[in-house]
């Protein structure tokens, strides 16, 4: 019989009740035990609402108050030493690492945080040296699989793996030169044992351990050491389903086979063309073989025959005992249930399944495959196909024009008219000095924009009044750049809910949740917008609020875009076109876009893509094809207008060194990164790659509060200067300030803009 699987669930609950009990939490509004019950009720919950879908493998253990791998870290004592001998709780201690503390004369910074592969969950990143001292604090899986049997459910308990863990983090400062934290495997492998022996002596027959970096190149080095950790743990652990996702197995596939495990899980969702491949590997083997069919990742529902085809090849390789339909991936990545939505039409509930409609697709499917002959079963089978039948045909009547624009698209649609070089002479009308000063869109988002927003919603405040107030906060956010001497200005994003959900809401082809929460990292949610058709745009959308602001100032006005792939990125996408198709289509949006605010005399134009690095493709060897479609959008985009019009980007990353060469094709005259963090390592790339267009690495982190002195910048551009030349360099923070507050706000740029003055004066 086929058996059915979720690798994990969200965390959030129905109604994001852990969300606001740790921010109840955070703000000594309530207790750790308050907490704690609360996480209790939702993780009964979510073991309960699994089961009752019929799923035979629920998870357990991979809940969380923060981050997954901050539990590791803090379960297994690797706990930096900013954060010992504070006086604190284990609990404070575990969110100090998360979110960093200042209170009663605490003053620590969080940990660095980094994308979960190509997620837009973050992780908290472990650090490790030559000392780590590994104790098995406690037992996280051990706890909730025995509450998880207390209340009458058996689970499967899941844990990271040790080989993951120690790769994902990174060596602490005082780690030695050259220390990897993959040496520490020897040392770890005792407490991983001594965690996988309590699992299976309190009954647990089955445990996943996820070993997500076996996706990606670098594992290939690492076969020795995973043989090694599995031989050991599988020797006193309960069955082992080593569990990878968000990619190929590939090469990895002849080691891990080889491995004393129990089960193996692949990502068939991303990845369908690894099934025989890996099945093959495995066929002579005892191991069985868990699909994940059903999308960990998106909302769209599951084509059950398309599966159900994948399941029988599966089957005829392996035979019904040796394989298990699953998730592709925890589901953490999805809203927790669709039975929450209400404005949704039927016709759009119908294409989607959230968390908890996929786990009953799982067990759909897997009773499918063992041929059941359940009427409900039948019944669900038949729902699926109508389902899917008339989403087909929902496609078919696409958007011909838009599609026809996309087929359309030239090589001379990427080119701007003429070479840097022409246009920085043209764009010298701008009238900006040496270093200008500029800052990266938004200023804060303060309660009374929220609010204003919120009330606009409830009809509290009519259209007028509510641009009324708009105008009111723009004119605030010129009058402050005017009087604190920036140079090219902004108008303030205060009309902007989010980056991306604004321009998602004003173009043709996007829906909207209501409660379609997905984790972000901590308590930070987002509700991403789903693509469900061609993506166009009906109306100018910014040209408004930049023009009203530009008609308030004589100095330039920038205008502010989110940019096709950052657009794309943080939506759920369609799966019936693929995502070049979709982001050439927003480009054609944006670029109608681009050159309207050209028309309405606006002469700098900012199209932010702070997330095209982290849609970069896990293997190598599929990035040439994503950098090429993501820098072709950009260059869609924003090569529309006139030389004289200076166009702008922003990144709020600084690993560019692997991407370089894409990052100069995007060749925006402009572009602003992040490089506060004194990576000066970042900016001798750009020196060695002769890059040539203007440049603004941040001055300053705006992820603090903490005002940067007025020395302490200059040393920042005198460091820069040393890499870049003094004609091409821009002075700016390192990203929007839309979550600061104003206060530290005004300090910070007076001294920006101070710093920047003094450079002028010392290289004229
Ligand atoms: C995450 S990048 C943010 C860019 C945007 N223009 C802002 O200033 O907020
Ligand atoms: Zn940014």
């Amino acid at each position: 019989m086929v058996s059915s699987s979720v690798l994990g669930f969200p965390r959030i609950g129905p109604k994001r009740e852990i969300k606001f009990a740790v921010e109840s939490y955070w703000g000594n509004k309530s207790s750790a035990e308050d907490l704690q019950k609360v996480a209790a009720e939702i993780r009964k919950q979510s073991w309960t609402n699994v089961k009752s879908k019929g799923v035979d493998y629920i998870p357990s253990g991979e809940f969380s108050l923060y981050d997954h791998v901050l539990d590791h870290s803090a379960a297994f004592n690797v706990i930096p030493s900013r954060y010992q001998n504070l006086g604190l709780s284990a609990l404070d201690v575990y969110f100090a690492m998360g979110r960093g503390r200042q209170a009663d004369g605490v003053d620590v910074p969080a940990s660095e945080m980094k994308k979960w592969f190509d997620s837009n969950y973050h992780f908290v990143v472990p650090e490790f040296s030559g000392t780590t001292d590994f104790k098995l604090v406690y037992n996280k899986a051990l706890n909730e699989y025995k509450e998880a049997k207390e209340a009458g459910i058996n689970t499967r308990p899941v844990v990271l793996g040790p080989i993951s863990f120690l790769v994902l983090g990174k060596p602490s400062r005082s780690a030695q030169a050259g220390f990897q934290p993959i040496s520490l495997l020897p040392k770890l492998l005792p407490l991983y044992e001594q965690l996988l022996k309590e699992l299976k002596e309190a009954g647990a027959e089955w445990v996943q351990v996820d070993e997500p970096i076996l996706v990606l190149d670098k594992a290939a080095d690492l076969a020795a050491e995973f043989k090694q950790a599995y031989t050991k743990l599988a020797a006193v652990a309960p069955k082992i389903l080593l569990a990878t996702y968000f990619g190929r197995l590939e090469s990895n596939v002849k080691f891990v086979a080889e491995l004393p495990i129990a089960a193996l899980h692949i990502d068939l969702d991303r990845e369908p063309g690894q099934l025989e491949e890996v099945a093959n590997a495995i066929k002579d083997t005892k191991i069985v073989l868990s699909l994940g069919l059903v999308s960990g990742r998106n909302i769209w529902k599951n084509d059950f025959n398309r599966s159900i085809d994948l399941g029988r090849k599966a089957i005829d390789i392996l035979g019904e005992d040796r394989v298990i339909v699953a998730t592709s991936s925890s589901l953490l990545h999805t809203p927790v249930t669709l039975a929450s939505e209400t404005k949704l039409t039927d016709e759009q509930k119908d294409w989607f399944s959230f968390a908890l409609e996929k786990a009953s697709e799982v067990a759909t499917i897997a009773a499918v495959l063992s041929n059941s002959q359940d009427a409900e079963v039948g019944k669900a089978l038949e729902a699926n196909i109508q389902s899917i039948k008339k989403r087909r045909d929902f496609e078919k009547n696409s958007d011909d024009t838009v599609r026809k624009r996309v087929a359309a698209i030239t090589p001379d649609d990427l080119n701007r008219k003429s070479p840097f070089p022409a246009r920085a002479a043209a764009q010298k009308a701008l009238g900006l000095p040496k270093f200008p000063t500029t800052t990266i869109g938004s200023f804060p988002q303060t309660k009374e924009i929220r609010q204003a927003r919120l009330k606009l919603g409830k009809k509290e405040l009519t259209q007028e009044e509510y641009d009324e107030f708009i105008k009111k906060e723009i004119q605030e956010v010129v009058k402050f750049q005017e009087d604190v001497g920036l140079d090219l200005l902004v108008h303030g994003e205060p009309e902007r809910n989010d980056m991306v959900q604004y321009f998602g809401e004003l173009l043709n082809g996007f829906c909207f949740t209501q409660h379609g929460w997905v984790q972000s990292y901590g308590s930070r949610y987002v509700r991403p917008p789903i693509v469900v058709s061609d993506v166009s745009r009906s109306a100018p959308m910014t040209v408004k609020w930049s023009s009203y602001a530009q008609s308030i100032t004589k100095q330039p006005m920038k205008g502010m875009l989110t940019g096709p792939v950052t657009i794309l990125n943080w939506s759920f996408p369609r799966v019936d076109v693929s995502r070049e198709v979709q982001s050439k289509q927003l480009a054609l949006a944006l670029r109608d876009e681009v050159v309207d605010l050209e028309a309405a005399d606006i002469k700098a134009i900012q199209v932010d893509e702070p997330a095209i690095r982290e849609g970069l493709p896990l293997r190598r060897k599929d990035w040439d094809a994503y950098l090429t479609w993501a820098v072709d959008s950009f260059r869609l985009a924003t090569a529309g207008v006139q030389d004289k019009t200076q166009t702008h980007s922003h990144f709020c990353y600084s690993d560019f060194n692997d991407i370089f060469p894409s990052i100069q094709r995007l060749d925006a005259d402009v572009i602003s990164i992040e490089a506060s963090k004194s990576d000066m390592k970042l900016l001798s790339a750009f020196q060695e790659f002769g890059y040539k267009n203007y440049i603004g690495p941040g001055v300053y982190d705006i992820h603090s509060p903490r005002v940067p002195s007025e020395p302490e910048i200059k040393d920042r551009i005198k460091d820069m200067l040393t890499l870049i030349s003094p004609d091409y360099l821009f002075v700016n923070p390192d990203c929007g300030l839309k979550t600061r507050q104003w206060k530290e706000t005004k300090e910070s740029l007076k001294n920006v803009v101070e710093a920047a003055r003094w450079a002028r004066k010392e290289w004229p």
